[in-house]
């Protein structure tokens, strides 16, 4: 199997590197050999290649940039999106790509379905959505998982802000009215992949398996909670830091203005990724700790 990786660098690109090798042939993309914000290049790249898999992992992920920055933020999120999926029918090859929380509005009072009403708040989510849309329309076969609060040793991410904030300051202000599930980039990686060999081997399941897959860590958080977490653990792992636990406070999303509003509600409801392939998720403390100690391994 021949397996087109675009988006490599990215923190669910470096893990699909290691969790994609063995199902394949891997042709590695970085933004030098694919680049998202020149749309029409890239259809003329997947010709070339002939993937029977198109793995995305590329995105514009700076959530108050692209509300200044809205055109190229769609470039990358929708317009490359639709030549990747129109590229990937041409070829009948499947296309893997990753969606986001933020295509809800928030507003649900339990955890959104795949099915539920979308309603972005941010560029960045109306782009999401539109890559999501392009797909659907292109009529590949697709598999759009969308996930939420991704982290990973490798990259930028929350856990890596609080680590440095707490590190540097006594006390923090965390958002305690956004609740949902951080994810590790470890956990979708080695999730595709499993989808992947799962398509492979089944072809009754490969039939119908096209679609929208809502795929998080179980259990869910705030912000506030998210952070207490982090530092307890860090602290109890003995990195030095000034402030502890019980030094973030929580504060409401009115209190900490930012360009993009982001929805109060972010939970994501796995259930159709467990039904359709048999499949279940850790709790997110899990893949937490596992990315603090490999913090500590290697800083
Ligand atoms: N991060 C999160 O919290 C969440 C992410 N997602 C989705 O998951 C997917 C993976 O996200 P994640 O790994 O966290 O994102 P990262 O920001 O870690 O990585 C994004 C990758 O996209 C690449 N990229 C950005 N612009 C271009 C471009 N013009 N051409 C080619 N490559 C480009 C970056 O390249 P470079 O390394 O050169 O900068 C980087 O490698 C995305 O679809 C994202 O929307 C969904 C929910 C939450
Ligand atoms: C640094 C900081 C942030 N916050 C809040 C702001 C925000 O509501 C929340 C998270 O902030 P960040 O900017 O790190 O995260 P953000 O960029 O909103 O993260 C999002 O990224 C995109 C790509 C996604 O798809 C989403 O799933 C989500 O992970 O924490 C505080 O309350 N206090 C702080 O000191």
């Amino acid at each position: 199997m021949k397996i087109l990786l675009l988006g490599a660098n990215g923190q669910v690109g470096w893990e699909l590197q290691r969790a994609l090798a063995p199902l394949g042939r891997l042709e590695i993309c970085d933004r030098l050999r694919a680049d998202l914000d020149r749309p029409e290049s890239l259809a003329a790249l997947v010709e070339r290649i002939q993937p029977q898999v198109i793995v995305n992992a590329a995105a514009y992920t700076a959530v108050d940039k692209a509300e200044s920055d809205a055109a190229r933020s769609r470039r990358v999120n929708a317009e490359s999106v639709e030549v990747l999926a129109d590229a990937a029918r041409s070829c009948d090859a499947w296309l893997v790509h990753y969606s986001t929380d933020y295509v809800f509005d928030g507003c649900k009072a339990a955890a959104y379905t795949e099915d539920d009403p979308v309603g972005p708040l941010s560029v960045y989510g109306q782009t999401k959505l539109e890559g999501e849309q392009a797909i659907q329309a292109s009529g590949c076969k697709h598999l759009i998982l969308r996930t939420s609060w991704v982290y990973a040793a490798r990259g930028s991410n929350f856990i890596k802000t609080m680590l440095r904030l707490a590190a540097e300051r006594e006390e923090l202000r965390v958002i305690a009215d956004q609740i949902g599930a951080p994810t590790s980039a470890e956990l979708i990686a080695d999730v595709s992949a499993l989808l992947l060999y799962r398509l492979r081997h089944d072809r009754a399941l490969a039939e119908q398996a096209t679609g929208v897959y809502h795929l998080t860590a179980a259990g869910e958080t705030s912000w506030h909670g998210y952070a207490r977490f982090v530092v307890a653990k860090a602290a109890a792992l003995d990195m030095s830091l000034k402030a502890g636990p019980d030094d973030i406070h929580a504060i409401g999303t009115a209190d900490y203005p930012l360009p993009a509003r982001r929805p109060a509600n972010s939970r994501l409801d796995t259930g159709k990724l467990r039904r359709t392939f048999d499949l279940h998720l850790p709790q997110w403390e899990y893949h937490v700790e596992r990315m603090l100690h490999e913090l500590l391994a290697k800083p």
